[in-house]
C-alpha cells in the first residue's frame, strides 16, 4: 500500500492540463481563467458623483447658490461653476473640474433655482477618476472565476476570457444491487448514491460530468459500459474495487489495456483506490462504500480536476483547530474522520463506518489523522479539511 502523498504524486503525473479556449464573459463564471486579464479603461473614467445633490465649490453653511445646470449619469455638464453658482448633480454623473464638493440634497433647502447650504457633511462625495482601477491593472491567473471576478472583468470591458478546458468525466457505478434514485428497488437492492454525490462535486469543480449506465457485476456488462466512455478525459468507476469475487473493475480495466499506476492506499476510508491510464483517458477506480467514494472525491478527485484545469498540483487545503473532545490513537492508515467544527472546537463523530452518508452529511470537516497518530486530548491542535 502506498501513502496518500504517494498516491497524489501518481495522480498528478497522470492528470495533464487540458489546454484552454476562449469563452464569452457570460459563460465564464466557475471556469478557470488561465491568463491574467488587463483593464482596458479607467474606472470610473472621470471623477464621478457618489451622491444625488448639488455640485458646489468650497461650500460653507448658510451659503446661497444659484443652480445653473445639471449633470446626470451619462450626461455631463460642460460649463464652468463660478463663485455663487452650483449645478444639480446625480449619482454617477461626471463631476466638472470646477466642482469641489457634492452637497447631498438632504443638506440643502431649495427654493426655485436657489439653494441654501444647511450642512456640509463629511467627505466630498466625489469618486476620483480611476479610483477603482486604472488602464493596465491586472487580475492575476490562474484563478477560478467567481461572480465578483466576472463583475470586475465586465467593468474592465473584457468581453471574452481565456479559460481552461473543462475536464469531461465519465462516472460509472458498478453493482447488481444498484438502481437509480426514483426507481423501484428490489428487496436486495439499494439506490446508487455515489455517482450523484460525485457528479455534484465535479460540477462544483468546473468539470463536465456524465453518468454512464450502471454496470452490472459481470465482465460483459462492465466492458459494455466502458465502451461508452467516448472522449472523457477522466473515467471514474465506483465500487467493485476490492477483493471480492464480484469486484471486477481492476480485471476488466486491465484487460482493456489500463496501465495501472497504483492500487490501494494506506488511508481510511478509501483503501482500495486504483488509478492508471486507459488509452486517452485517465482512470480512477473508487471504492464503493459511499463515504469512501466521497472522501476519495475530496482527497483525490478534486485535486486532479484542479490540476487538469491548470490550477497546480496541491492536495486538499487543510486548516487547524483544537479538539473539543479527545480521540483515541490511530491505526496504520491515514484516517479522514468525519467531524464537526464549531466555535468550541472540532469533534469527531462517534460512528465512523464508511457506509454512513447521514454522518457525512452532518459533517463540515474531515479530521486528518496521520498513521499511528497517538491519542489526542481536548484542546490539542489537529489538522482538518473543511467540507
Ligand atoms: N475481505 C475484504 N473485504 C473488504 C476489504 C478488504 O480489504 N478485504 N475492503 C473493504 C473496504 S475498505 C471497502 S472501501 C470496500 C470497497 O469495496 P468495493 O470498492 O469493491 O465496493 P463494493 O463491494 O462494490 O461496494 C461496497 C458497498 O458500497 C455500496 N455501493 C457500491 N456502489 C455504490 C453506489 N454507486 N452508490 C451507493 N452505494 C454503493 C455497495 O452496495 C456495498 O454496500 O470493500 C471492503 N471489503
Ligand atoms: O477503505 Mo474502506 O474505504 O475503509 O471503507
Amino acid at each position: 500500500m502506498i501513502s496518500v502523498t504517494e498516491a497524489l504524486d501518481h495522480l498528478f503525473a497522470l492528470a495533464n492540463p487540458l489546454g484552454h479556449e476562449e469563452v464569452p464573459l457570460i459563460q465564464a463564471a466557475g471556469r478557470v481563467m488561465v491568463q491574467p486579464a488587463t483593464a482596458r479603461r479607467d474606472q470610473p473614467p472621470f471623477a464621478a458623483s457618489a451622491m444625488d445633490g448639488y455640485g458646489t465649490q468650497n461650500p460653507h453653511v448658510g451659503q446661497k447658490l444659484q443652480v445653473i445646470g445639471e449633470a446626470a449619469a451619462g450626461h455631463r455638464f460642460d460649463g464652468e461653476i463660478a463663485q455663487g453658482s452650483c449645478i444639480r448633480i446625480f449619482t454617477g454623473a461626471p463631476v466638472p473640474a470646477s466642482v469641489t464638493h457634492v452637497t447631498i440634497q438632504e443638506n440643502v433647502t431649495r427654493v426655485g433655482d436657489q439653494i441654501t447650504i444647511n450642512d456640509i457633511g463629511t467627505g466630498d462625495n466625489i469618486r476620483p477618476a480611476a479610483g477603482d482601477f486604472g488602464i493596465g491593472q491586472t487580475i492575476s491567473a490562474p484563478r477560478r472565476l467567481t461572480p465578483n471576478d466576472v463583475a470586475l472583468l465586465a467593468a474592465m470591458n473584457i468581453p471574452t476570457v481565456t479559460v481552461a478546458r473543462q475536464p469531461k468525466v465519465a462516472l460509472i457505478s458498478t453493482g447488481d444491487e444498484l438502481v437509480m434514485p426514483g426507481e423501484n428497488p428490489g428487496p436486495d437492492q439499494i439506490i446508487a448514491s455515489n455517482t450523484f454525490g460525485l457528479h455534484a462535486m465535479l460540477r462544483d469543480l468546473g468539470a463536465l460530468p456524465r453518468l454512464l449506465p450502471i454496470a452490472r457485476d459481470s465482465e460483459a456488462s462492465l466492458r459494455a459500459v466502458f465502451d461508452l466512455i467516448d472522449d472523457a478525459h477522466l473515467v471514474i468507476t465506483i465500487g467493485g474495487a476490492s477483493v471480492g469475487d464480484h469486484d471486477l473493475v481492476a480485471k476488466v480495466a486491465g484487460d482493456l489495456g489500463m496501465d495501472r499506476a497504483f492500487y490501494k492506499v494506506a488511508m481510511r476510508p478509501g483503501k482500495p483506490l486504483m488509478s492508471g491510464r486507459m488509452s486517452d483517458a485517465m482512470m480512477m477506480g473508487l471504492p464503493g462504500n459511499p463515504v469512501s467514494a466521497m472522501v476519495c472525491g475530496h482527497i483525490f478527485v478534486a485535486p486532479v480536476i484542479r490540476a487538469m484545469q491548470g490550477l497546480g498540483t496541491a492536495p486538499a487545503a487543510r486548516l487547524q483547530c483544537p479538539l473539543a473532545a479527545p480521540i483515541a490513537e490511530n491505526g496504520p492508515r491515514e484516517h479522514y474522520m468525519r467531524a464537526e467544527v464549531t466555535q468550541g472546537g472540532l469533534t469527531a463523530f462517534e460512528r465512523q463506518d464508511s457506509s454512513l452518508l447521514s454522518v457525512l452529511g452532518a459533517s463540515n470537516a474531515l479530521l486528518v489523522r496521520p498513521p499511528h497518530d497517538p491519542a489526542r486530548k481536548t484542546g490539542e491542535l489537529v489538522d482538518y479539511i473543511p467540507l
